[in-house]
């Protein structure tokens, strides 16, 4: 089910998923005869999205199923061959197309498996391998990774402000387009939602199921009461009504007076749903109402345009909701629409073969001026599994005996690594030569490490406002060696 979330969705192939921009830049490498040029590239994001304190890593199974499908058909090549420059001329010509087509990827990638707690600056992917290729992929995997990351974040946070509550997943109708609802609902799945109402995404992903009915039902029937018989008829074990139709307290009892009549029949009403007003005060009441009648376990649902803040918020003024049906807010990231995820060009095989040159890409701000090498994010940990400080690396490079972390925006700040400080490595290997090193992750597999990674997270970094900013530095050599480039490219800069 996991195993092909991507093919055959749109088109056979998705090998021109792309910006015109990489098929022009390939044509050129391989009109230089660069083409097969080793070339290291990292996918990383200079901040976490919603002014949080991190990310969880996803979309990688896409990339997988993207770069395993990575040929070109002969319809590809057909199109590609009719694109024309200004003056008519074919912007491709029929050589590099028959490269094209006899062209297999072959690039090793190495990447933080989804569910990884993820911070800026470190790579979620790296890939090496021939340069046309290395390239050639660079729009899919962003376009794959940034949506799917931005949303299992913004689940993450969703699932932090409801706690143990169920959290269900409506945004379908309100997603990007088709794929922006269904990766959405793998991404929110992965992220910690517990339910999508998006079937296809449930027969795709095996992703379970939820729902109630809409206020539509209700209209389609004489009344309230005849509406809610005629539900629990169809799924007398699993109704849950939408009671705020005419008058949401009215609702209530009616849903009361038909579950009454359920339980006679030996079924028992599984919750109401509030989907307007003041829901603090409108749970509250319902809760009451159901108790009463002796109804303590029907459970209260509510939606309406609900994100982490609310519930929170929600929470403190003791609503009594004890599912959180979320659909707009999650689905379109709506407080930051995009992660500004990139990927940069961070090391080249010299020209003779010797050895590697490091590339850097200056920016006027420090914080998005790229990072050189062949990196690899080492996470410190404490006994408790609690992660302390993240470490990036050149692997091409032979580390120190005395490990520093640097913070790359501030020198003055580093840290000695104590000897035998427990780590783990995070970028694991994922392609070797351009063949899928093993299975994946199962997406349950994967939901599970983002909750338990996001949860040995201490509170000061996941909290929402004004988060503490979690440790992630240089190693020391590496920082040293970074500043030295940047030196000397911007001292050729300005000669
Ligand atoms: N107690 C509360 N505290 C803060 N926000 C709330 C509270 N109750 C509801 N909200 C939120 O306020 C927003 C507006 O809700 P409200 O039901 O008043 O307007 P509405 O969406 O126009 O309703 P309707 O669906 O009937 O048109 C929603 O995002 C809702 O989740
Ligand atoms: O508010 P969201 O988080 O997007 O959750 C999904 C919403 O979709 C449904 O109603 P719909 O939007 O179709 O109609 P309504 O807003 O008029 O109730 C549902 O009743 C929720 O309100
Ligand atoms: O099942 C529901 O209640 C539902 C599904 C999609 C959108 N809003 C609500």
């Amino acid at each position: 089910m996991n195993s092909a979330p991507l093919s055959g969705l749109y088109a056979p192939s998705l090998s021109l998923l792309t910006d015109l921009y990489q098929v022009t830049m390939a044509y050129g490498y391989w009109q230089q005869g660069l083409q097969d040029r080793e070339a290291v590239f990292h996918l990383y994001f200079r901040r976490p999205p919603f002014q949080g304190g991190y990310a969880v890593a996803a979309g990688l199974a896409f990339v997988a199923d993207y770069l395993q499908n990575l040929t070109f058909s002969d319809d590809d090549l057909a199109y590609l061959g009719s694109l024309r420059g200004t003056k008519g001329g074919a912007m491709f010509p029929p050589d590099f197309l028959a490269y094209l087509k006899e062209m297999t990827f072959s690039c090793d990638v190495d990447a933080m498996p989804e569910g990884t707690v993820a911070f800026a600056n470190e790579p979620l992917i790296r890939v090496r391998g021939p340069l046309l290729q290395a390239q050639l992929i660079e729009t899919a995997l962003l376009t794959l990774v940034n949506f799917q990351t931005l949303i299992a974040t913004k689940a993450a946070r969703i699932r932090e402000a409801a706690g143990a509550d169920t959290v269900l997943e409506f945004g379908l109708r309100r997603a990007q387009g088709p794929d922006g609802g269904l990766s959405a609902s793998r991404a929110a799945y992965l992220g910690g939602v517990d339910a999508t109402s998006n079937v296809l995404a449930g027969q795709r992903f095996g992703i379970p199921v939820k729902g109630t009915h809409a206020h539509s039902w209700v209209m389609a029937f004489e009344d309230e009461e005849a509406a809610f018989t005629a539900y629990a008829q169809a799924f007398p074990d699993d109704s849950v009504f939408l009671v705020d139709t005419y008058d949401t307290l009215e609702g209530v009892r009616h849903a009361i007076k038909v579950a009454r009549a359920m339980r006679a029949q030996g079924h028992e009403l599984g919750g109401i749903r509030l989907d307007s007003g003041d829901l603090a005060y409108l749970s509250r009441e319902a809760r009451e109402l159901l108790n009463e009648a002796g109804f303590p376990q029907v459970r209260i649902v509510a939606s309406n345009d609900l994100e982490e803040n609310l519930i929170t918020s929600l929470k403190l003024q003791g609503a009594k909701i004890d599912t959180w049906g979320i659909g707009t807010q999650l689905v379109t990231a709506y407080n930051q629409p995009a992660l500004g995820g990139v990927y940069k060009l961070a090391a080249l095989r010299k020209p003779d073969d010797s050895g590697w040159d490091f590339t850097i890409k200056l920016s006027e701000q420090l914080a998005k001026t790229s990072i050189p090498g062949i990196l690899q994010v080492r996470r410190y940990e404490n006994e408790q599994g609690q992660p302390r400080a993240d470490m990036l690396y050149n692997t091409a490079e032979p580390l120190p005996e005395q490990l520093t972390i640097v913070d790359p925006l501030d020198a003055t700040r580093r840290r000695n690594v104590r000897p035998h400080a427990p780590f783990r490595e995070l970028l694991e290997p994922v392609f070797r030569r351009g063949r899928l090193v093993g299975p994946l992750p199962t997406l349950e597999e994967s939901r599970a490490r983002a909750h338990r990674e996001v949860l040995s997270l201490d509170t000061s970094v996941r909290r929402f406002l004004n988060p503490h900013t979690y440790p992630v530095g240089l190693e020391e050599s590496l920082h040293d060696y970074r500043t030295k480039l940047i030196v000397e490219k911007r001292a050729g800069r300005r000669a």
